[in-house]
């Protein structure tokens, strides 16, 4: 069968998106092996369905290179609502409710005239409780190997630990080990974080199924809560990823975590599968 597929990028987190209103893709854990594949497939750190919701506008999933499913992705939710605002809804309404695996996500795209800006997602409030995140161990803060991190879910599973330079941290090398360490039941994403101010920081990720990435919105979401729990920012910073800068704010008055970046389209294509 030949899939359409419209490649996206947030701040470099690329993903292959499929518009499955029509229910297209009968087992997504196999097609999105095959085409992250960035030799033998189209390439991308993942795939994402854009579905029909019976609770909200538009609803995605997202599936990790190795078949896995996410119940959240920062970036892909603001790809997709920007998908959703110019093709589904002819760019008629700025602001719409997406369904997810964590949730309801409420969602604003800014513009500037009839093009796109950014958008803001209203990540919801961090999960801190060890059993939900889920962690196993008696606080959200641990230690492996020596290592202190702060666990933090935003529907996934987020682990952040502070470095004093993203470009000597042990993403590679360490990241791999940290991702599958037993106290994490449902694995974790890996957060390394270097703070360069109150309001500025840089932060390295390796994924759950993925590995490293050029950006990750929950974690970037998961890095900023780590930082204020930490003493280290204040609630609102930039965090520069590799791929790009997003801005994220937690708020004090209804403790949501607020996550502003780019959507990008990258190409068209069909693939057999
Ligand atoms: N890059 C994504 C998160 C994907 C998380 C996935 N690797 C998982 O298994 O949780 C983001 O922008 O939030």
């Amino acid at each position: 069968m030949k899939l359409s597929f419209t490649k996206m990028q947030g701040a470099g987190n690329d993903y292959i998106y499929v518009d499955n209103r029509q229910n297209i893709v009968a087992d997504p854990a196999s097609v999105s092996r095959k085409i992250s594949d960035r030799h033998f497939g189209v390439g991308s750190d993942g795939l994402v369905l854009i579905c029909k919701s019976d609770i909200a506008d538009v609803r995605m999933r997202m599936f990790n290179p190795d078949g896995s499913e996410s119940e959240m992705c920062g970036n892909a939710s603001r790809c997709v609502a920007r998908f959703a605002w110019e093709r589904f809804f002819n760019k008629s309404k700025d602001e719409f409710d997406l369904e997810t695996g964590a949730g309801i996500k409420h969602i604003v795209i800014h513009r500037d005239g009839e093009n796109f800006k950014s958008a803001t997602v209203d990540m919801g409030d961090p999960i801190l409780t060890p059993a939900e995140i889920p962690v196993a161990a008696a606080s959200n803060k641990i230690q492996i190997d020596g290592r202190d991190f702060t666990c933090v879910s935003m529907g996934n599973p987020h682990a952040v630990t502070f470095v004093d330079s993203v470009q000597t941290a042990p993403v590679h090398t360490k990241g791999p080990d940290y991702e599958i360490d037993k106290i994490f039941p449902r694995k974790a994403n890996i957060e390394f974080v270097e703070v360069l101010s109150k309001n500025h920081a840089k932060m390295r990720v390796w994924e759950r199924g993925t590995g490293e990435t050029l950006a990750c919105g929950t974690g970037s979401c998961a890095s900023l809560v780590a930082c204020v729990l930490n003493e280290k920012t204040d609630r609102e910073i930039d965090l520069d990823l590799l791929g790009g800068t997003l801005h994220i704010e937690w708020r004090k008055d209804n403790s949501h975590v607020m996550m502003t970046g780019p959507a990008e389209f990258v190409f068209e294509g069909t693939i057999e599968i």
